[in-house]
């Protein structure tokens, strides 16, 4: 590593250790730092001082002169910043992969371990630029993948792999990087491959960079002694492990991604982001992000024709992404708190906004009376309407501790006598008993209907 990235990686990490509260704590004398960093004071004054140029130091005018970092690493870390979850799920293992990176010695070996679609290639491309940002790697090394998938059951390609093929992709990335995908795809008696690549890596002559991925589930058939030489093994997580506000900003991202490819505004119902939120992804981000590109590519070529926006409905998207609503009600708090249901989210290339709806003209209300809407659709969207509608009026009915004793403070006798009517006939008719909870709710939900919101003790409900 250079030792420039060296210096002020060494800074970097003290002034994460000193007292960030006290400014006076986080500057450092040329003197200082030349005996914790073993360099000759002159020399070390040459790399501050090239640091300082480069505007990633401070320089202290006085006597000594102190530094102090300009820009915290993790702040002007651009590259690593640009992926989702940069601050939450995968804020350790961008720290562990930058600590290692920086880290003085030969080029490590990165394995990345995930299920399918976890963000392994994408992770290895951007360790590739920050490697080259950082001058790890040479300015014109070129990264190179290798699928395994593509040669796992084909023995001479396996056994070429460094006859053919493979000795053009090492050419290739000579001062450059290697990413070997999928390498728990390479049959045992091959898997010492891996061990020649990480032994080649290092020679002179190819001095090129080795990240590995791996799928988790295959863990065990990689512990073979061909990978003892692996730095570091950081672990993506899946998608379901990355929380709701993640996988909120990953569909976020992914419709203004489309919105720039179609140079149109997409329209979204929040019906439709709940599914995107709840829904089993199998291949994780990967998935997600096919969903909604194959979904947009649907709803923007019904809409050829015109210059309008392009609304993307539930319905353009397959059956699994809509049972998503199967699980609203063991997240129902969290999603009413990242989605707001009386809203069309309007997506552009570079913003994202929030426009009001009616209740009366709701797109879910519309989507039912849709002919070509399917049973199962309209039942999927009843059910959601209804769970969110008791989870909307239950903290109002906490609050005031309503029930069937004091309702009628609340609500009109004859509101109270139509659901009860009503209810009562259902319950033969389908022959089920309601809860108490159901005649509350339909009652101030009517009530709340019909006087359009005027009524004071209804008015404050969502
Ligand atoms: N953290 C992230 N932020 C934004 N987009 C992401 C993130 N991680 C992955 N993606 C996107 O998800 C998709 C799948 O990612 P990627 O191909 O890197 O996964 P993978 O684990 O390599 O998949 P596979 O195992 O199938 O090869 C890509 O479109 C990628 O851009």
């Amino acid at each position: 590593m250079k030792k420039k990235y060296e210096v002020l990686f060494y800074i970097d990490k003290l002034s994460t250790k000193k007292d960030q509260n006290d400014p006076s704590k986080m500057v450092f004398s040329t003197k200082e730092l030349a005996s914790h960093l073993n360099i000759q004071r002159s020399n070390l004054s040459a790399i501050l001082n090239e640091l300082v140029r480069e505007n990633k130091l401070e320089k202290i005018a006085g006597r000594p002169v102190l530094y102090k970092i300009h820009n915290k690493l993790d702040e002007d870390d651009s590259i690593f910043n640009q992926l989702i979850g940069f601050n939450g799920s995968l804020a350790k293992s961008i720290q562990d992969i930058k600590s290692t990176l920086l880290y003085p010695g030969k080029k490590p070996v990165i394995l990345l371990s995930g299920e399918s679609g976890t963000g392994k290639s994408l992770l290895a491309k951007k360790i590739y630029e920050f490697s080259k940002e950082k001058g790890l790697i040479n300015e014109n090394g070129q990264l190179v993948k290798l699928n395994c998938k593509y040669f796992m059951n084909d023995e001479t390609m396996i056994k070429n792999l460094f006859i053919d093929y493979g000795k053009a992709a090492l050419e290739k990335a000579k001062n450059g990087m290697i990413y070997f995908d999928n390498v728990h795809l390479i049959p045992e008696k091959y898997k010492s491959i891996i061990y020649d690549l990480i032994e080649m890596s290092s020679l002179k002559e190819n001095n090129f960079m080795v990240v590995l991925s791996s799928d988790c589930f295959n863990e065990n058939d990689l512990k073979s002694n061909a990978l003892d030489n692996i730095s570091i093994k950081i672990d993506l997580p899946s998608l379901d492990k990355r929380g709701l506000v993640e996988r909120m900003e990953l569909v976020q991202g992914c419709f203004k991604k489309e919105a720039r490819k179609i140079d149109k505004s997409i329209v979204i119902e929040p019906e439709t982001l709940e599914c995107l939120l709840l829904y089993h992804c199998k291949n994780n981000i990967k998935q997600l992000v096919n969903d909604i590109s194959s979904a947009c590519s649907h709803a923007f070529l019904k809409n050829l024709d015109n210059n309008s926006n392009v609304y993307v409905y539930l319905d353009d998207f397959p059956i699994y992404v809509k049972k998503g609503f199967i699980f609203y009600k063991e997240k129902s708090t969290e999603i009413n708190r990242l989605i707001s249901h009386d809203f069309l989210y309007y997506y552009s290339k570079d913003s994202i906004e929030k426009i009001k709806i009616k209740e009366s003209t709701s797109a879910v209300y519309e989507h039912l009376e849709k002919q070509d809407t399917s049973l199962v659709d309209k039942s999927l969207l009843l059910k959601n309407k209804y769970n969110q509608l008791i989870s909307s009026y239950r903290q109002y009915i906490d609050k005031e501790k309503i029930n069937e004793l004091n309702i009628s403070k609340y609500i009109p006798q004859e509101i109270i006598d139509i659901v009860k009517e009503f209810l009562d006939s259902s319950s033969q008719k389908l022959k089920r008993v309601f809860p108490q909870e159901v005649f509350i709710v339909l009652s101030l939900h009517l009530t709340k209907i019909i006087n359009n919101k005027q009524i004071d003790s209804v008015k404050n409900l969502v």
